[in-house]
């Protein structure tokens, strides 16, 4: 019985490897073997994090290697083949020009849809959308990213500084952060809270939950953020019944979040008179109220403000904390910075939204943090249609890369945005760089064409606000800590930068000390 049982495994294995084998040669004939990674698993896999010979490409390939990978097979446009679930081609493209003709054609070079599922848990949105689906969301979500908006987004976020620099931090001159993901995570909820939801939430809390719930709005938020893996590999009826309490918490967070977002729906709608309110949730349900074709159910606006929140304050915060340490590490660039901000505010005055313009160092250096560190490394799409991509070698001779339809296509931002064709000296931190004409082309951190971020704007004003209001009152420098005083400048960068990646890529743990001026 046994024999037989090995004889039958043994024989559905080989079937297994020869189908396998076959269709991996149909892949690699598809696309004339073009040059790149020939790994069992590849750079999209959930499973292995390392590079391993023939085996993995690594699900952190993008960011450990950038641009290495396309100088090593001479092109910037490489194919990654992979045999794990089934043999199929996926194109990393750090080719500017490229990269322009893809973002440019919606209609050819869409979104997987089926990649995007982990988005779609309160409703369907303008992320997890295409073609004429995404245009109605789009028609209805793209007004709420106001001027008006925006310049909500800097009062508030100057007040959310305010009160954490004068109330939290009030008499102590040097305050020491273990991991700067713990400052600014939260300094980007509280934004995304009032400038995305109309909710203003403090550092000092001192209201009680209100009637109904059982969680403050803002505790529904960020755990719903931080543990959306939770739900993505829980099946719900589990979720329901886990006696884990990291598990019961989420749930239970999930469904807070859910009814505070109902009550703020129902709320709006039966309003007798509605407040004057430029936060995105209030703006997106007043320009769904005033649509009559094509309106958004209940459910699809949940579904894009929840969108709003996963998109917009992950991405902010990881950049933020990079900005800090980067800053810390480079005290010459934070001088620059610092001489700067004080030329435009010699008296030390709050700027206005209006002077956001003047405060182009700010911008420059927030600029070169997402150059270097862009929190999407990989922005999905695939071919519609049988095309051929033009791209070069690294000493500039011209490559056809033949792509059939369904081909799976991945900006590579780390390989773009360190690529030195584009950018001299990719490694060096030199804001200044973002001061003159820079390739806007070969900067990508927030997609391009019509799929591009909605919320730039949004982040922007919130880093350039955050940033100026912190320089203009601390110094920050790296925590000094006798394990690690014996270390080179190299080793200490190493270690505050050691990164990993969830949704977005983030900082492990870097503590920094904020030094009062
Ligand atoms: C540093 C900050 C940010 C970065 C790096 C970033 C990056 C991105 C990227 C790469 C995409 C394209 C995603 C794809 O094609 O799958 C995107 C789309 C989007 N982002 Fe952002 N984002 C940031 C901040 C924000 C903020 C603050 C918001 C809202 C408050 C926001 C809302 C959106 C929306 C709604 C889309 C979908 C646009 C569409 O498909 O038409 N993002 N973002």
């Amino acid at each position: 019985m046994l024999q037989t049982t090995l004889i039958l495994v043994g024989a559905l294995a080989g079937i297994w490897v020869v189908k396998t084998v076959i269709e991996w040669r149909r892949v690699v004939q598809s696309i004339q073997d073009y040059p790149g990674l020939r790994y069992v698993f590849g750079l999209e896999s959930f499973l292995i994090r390392s590079r391993i010979p023939f085996i993995s490409a690594g699900n952190f390939g993008a960011w450990t290697y950038k641009h290495q990978d396309f100088v090593d097979h001479d092109s910037d446009i490489i194919s990654s083949v992979r045999v794990w679930r089934r043999p199929a081609v996926t194109y990393l493209i750090a080719d500017a020009e490229a990269l322009k003709e893809i973002t440019n054609a919606r209609h050819r070079f869409p979104k997987p849809l089926h990649q995007y599922k982990v988005l779609t848990f309160y409703g369907s949105n303008i992320v997890v959308t295409e073609a004429d689906e995404w245009k109605r969301h789009r028609k209805i979500t793209a007004p709420s990213f106001s001027e008006r908006n925006n310049r909500l987004v800097w009062d508030e976020t100057i007040s959310i500084v305010q009160e954490l620099c004068q109330v939290v931090w009030k008499g102590q001159n040097e305050i020491a952060i273990d991991n700067i993901v713990d400052l600014t995570v939260p300094m980007a909820l509280y934004v995304i809270g009032v400038a995305g939801f109309g909710r203003r939430m403090s550092w000092v809390e001192d209201m009680s939950i209100p009637a109904g719930h059982s969680m403050f709005f803002r505790d529904a938020l960020h755990t719903v953020s931080n543990d959306l893996w939770i739900k993505v590999i829980i099946p719900s009826l589990i979720l329901k019944y886990a006696p884990i309490p990291r598990v019961r918490k989420f749930y239970t967070a999930y469904n807070e979040l859910e009814r505070y977002m109902f009550e703020m729906i129902e709320a709006r709608r039966n309003a007798e008179k509605r407040e004057e309110r430029y936060d995105l949730f209030s703006s997106l349900l007043d320009a769904n109220s005033s649509e009559s074709e094509g309106a958004l159910t209940d459910s699809e606006l949940m579904g894009n403000i929840f969108v709003f929140l996963i998109a917009g304050h992950e991405t902010t915060a990881h950049t933020l904390a990079y900005t800090f340490i980067m800053l810390a590490l480079y005290q010459n660039e934070q001088d620059i910075l610092y001489q700067h901000i004080k030329s435009v505010l010699p008296d030390g005055r709050i700027p206005s939204y209006e002077e956001m313009g003047k405060l182009y160092y700010s911008m420059a250096v927030f600029q070169e943090t997402l150059r270097m560190f862009p929190p999407v490394n990989g922005i999905p799409k695939y071919s519609e249609e049988d095309t051929t991509l033009m791209t070069r070698s690294m000493t500039g001779e011209p490559r056809a890369v033949p792509c059939p339809k369904g081909t799976a296509l991945l900006i590579h931002t780390p390989g773009l945005h360190y690529n030195p064709r584009y950018w001299e000296d990719p490694y060096a931190f030199k804001p200044a760089r973002f001061l003159g004409d820079w390739p806007r082309d070969a900067f990508l951190p927030f997609s391009g064409g019509a799929r591009a971020c909605l919320g730039r704007r949004f982040s922007e004003t919130e880093g350039v606000a955050i940033l100026t209001y912190i320089i203009a009152h601390f110094q920050i420098v790296v925590k000094e800590e006798p394990q690690f005083a014996g270390e080179t400048f190299d080793q200490r960068k190493e270690r505050l930068l050691k990164s990993r990646a969830a949704l977005t890529l983030f900082p492990v743990k870097a503590p920094l000390v904020f030094k009062r001026r």
